[in-house]
């Protein structure tokens, strides 16, 4: 169905237009044959039909009965496509490793997000989606204003890949959009993420502590003065100047001394 055509735009959403849009989306997103991806806010199945072509299996998550209707005439021949109607919100995700290629809706992007990277024991594998330019540029400083965009950043590399003119979608929205690429951080396994917490938090409750002090809380003052050094800060550097990737590498460094019992993980990180 022509993107065109779907107006009036429903609780403020945005049609993608341009097919090239889409289709270099896709291409980006590495997805292919037998891989599992999911597209949240389907609508009229721009970015479903490309994904469908790559023989991925394709979940298409769509709330609004008009549009799942549409999915399902026009995916009802193709085998590796599964429409559901739900909230992207709340609609189960995979258990098993997967990607998301997804044009959100701009309304529920903060939500969405939170789904797909706060939790520990999330199965996402990587992302690529188009948000609200000014989301995406928030998303991607190298140092985030708020604890939980530093704690998603440090685990992924969150990266504006293009910007999208506010032509490509119909309705235009009032403000350009963007696609961000969200891939996991090398070397954030499990034993990381408890000193990855730790750290965040201290830092962004007590942003003009000095680093090496907050360290030194957990690893005394020799080790957190080779830490520091060693993600190349000084030791006079305050919480609020670290980087995710140097709050990233503190973490593994952290874990790689294995010379503290870290707390459990806090569990309001797994409601998702
Ligand atoms: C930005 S449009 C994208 C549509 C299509 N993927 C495209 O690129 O043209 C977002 C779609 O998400 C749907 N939607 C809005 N809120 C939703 C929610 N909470 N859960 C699932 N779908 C939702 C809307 O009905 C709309 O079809």
């Amino acid at each position: 169905m022509p993107a065109r055509t779907l107006a009036p735009n429903y609780h403020g959403t945005h049609f993608l237009r341009s097919a090239a849009v889409a289709t270099n989306l896709v291409r980006a997103s590495g997805v292919g044959r037998d891989h599992l991806v999911v597209d949240l806010g389907a609508g009229g199945g721009a970015i479903t039909a490309p994904l469908a072509a790559t023989g991925a299996r394709v979940l298409a998550v769509e709330r609004n009965p008009k549009f799942v209707e549409t999915l399902i005439d026009r995916f009802s021949n193709t085998a590796n496509v599964r429409v559901i109607q739900g909230d992207a919100r709340t609609v189960p995700l995979p258990h098993r490793p997967y990607q998301v290629v997804a044009n959100i809706p701009f309304s529920v992007s903060t939500p969405l997000l939170r789904r797909l990277l706060q939790s520990p024991r999330t199965r996402l594998r990587r992302a690529d989606l188009i948000v609200e330019w000014g989301l995406a540029r928030r998303l991607t400083r190298p140092r985030p204003r708020d604890l939980e965009t530093a704690w998603w950043a440090a685990r992924f590399e969150l990266a504006l890949v293009q910007r999208i003119p506010r032509t490509c979608f119909s309705p235009s929205p009032t403000v350009d959009a963007a696609h961000l690429s969200i891939r996991p951080r090398s070397g954030m396994g499990s034993r990381v993420l408890p000193p990855l917490w730790w750290l965040v938090h201290a830092g962004y409750t007590s942003p003009q502590r000095t680093v090496h002090a907050l360290v030194t809380e957990v690893a005394g003052a020799r080790q957190a003065r080779r830490l520091v050094r060693m993600v190349g800060l000084e030791s006079n550097t305050l919480a609020d100047q670290v980087t995710v990737e140097q709050w990233a590498g503190l973490a593994q460094g952290l874990a790689e001394a294995d010379t503290v019992s870290w707390p459990p993980l806090p569990r309001r990180l797994d409601r998702v």
